[in-house]
């Protein structure tokens, strides 16, 4: 059964989680509603990936709760949170290279059953999606684009119909053009009524097609709201101002253009 719309999708509620002794999350709080994008920003070393390893159960929360489709998750093994519909497509392209992108797009299906109905339902709806990937289905994924292996790692997790889907990065490393490709393809899938919960350094571009955002800083969430109020906010500038109100030139790149 489907979460009502007023419950959300995804809740952390103060969620704390680091590696062995070091505490980077401190009592951290979002909600993801369904089919919303929700974008995460903070500058290097804010704790974004490790709240998305968090969520998706590589990272035990030592306190907090985190509840995803109304199950309490906190704690679950990663793929009990997979198997919830909970996805998470880590910063990297992690594609077998040599392999096809027929084959590579197969892999994300591993240890399910579907029927052959099911499956070409699935892989119609990838290529509907992303039709440079039907058009390129026998080529090896190493020949791809940044932006298609991208998409291609999106297809993977897309086999598995996930409720939620958590994008690392995903224009890391790409040029532009590809930067336009891969946005838009989020766009498509919450048409599609995936929920996305992305963390993006191209600030300015993911506040744009985000409905809601989070600002970390220091392992912690310093504001949270409408995209559009965030963008317009003061907690965007601090969070990337260095220690001492200096700009941190590491930090996001405003605009693409
Ligand atoms: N495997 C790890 N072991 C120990 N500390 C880690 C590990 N991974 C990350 N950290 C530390 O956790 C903190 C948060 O890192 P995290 O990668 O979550 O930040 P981020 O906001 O995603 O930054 P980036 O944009 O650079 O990926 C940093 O201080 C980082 O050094």
């Amino acid at each position: 059964m489907k979460a009502p719309p007023s419950l959300p999708l995804l809740s952390a509620n103060k969620v704390d989680a680091g590696y062995g002794h070091v505490r980077v999350l401190e009592k951290v709080s979002i909600d993801v509603r369904q089919g919303r994008i929700v974008v995460l920003v903070g500058r290097n070393g804010a704790g974004k990936s490790t709240l998305l390893r968090a969520l998706s159960g590589l990272n035990r929360p030592t306190s907090g709760t985190i509840t995803f489709d109304r199950r309490d998750i906190t704690g679950a093994r990663p793929n009990a949170i997979v198997g919830a519909g909970l996805l998470h497509v880590a910063e990297g392209r992690r594609l077998f290279r040599r392999q096809s992108v027929t084959d590579n797009i197969e892999l994300g299906r591993y240890g399910l059953r579907l029927t052959e109905q099911e499956h070409d339902r699935r892989v119609n709806r990838i290529h509907e999606l992303f039709p440079i990937l039907q058009e390129k289905r026998d080529l090896p994924a190493g020949s791809l684009s940044g932006g298609q292996q991208q998409m291609l790692a999106i297809a993977q997790a897309m086999m598995r119909e996930p409720k939620l889907l958590m994008l690392d990065e995903p224009s890391l490393g790409l040029a532009p053009v590809l930067v336009d490709q891969v946005l838009a393809a989020i766009l498509s899938l919450r048409a599609q009524g995936v929920a996305i919960l992305l963390v993006e350094q191209m600030v300015e571009r993911a506040l744009e097609i985000a409905d809601d955002a989070y600002v970390m800083q220091n392992g912690r969430v310093i504001a949270g709201g409408l995209a559009a109020d965030i963008a317009a906010g003061d907690a965007l500038q601090a969070a990337f101002m260095g220690e001492h109100g200096t700009p941190d030139h590491s930090g996001p790149r405003w605009s693409v253009s």
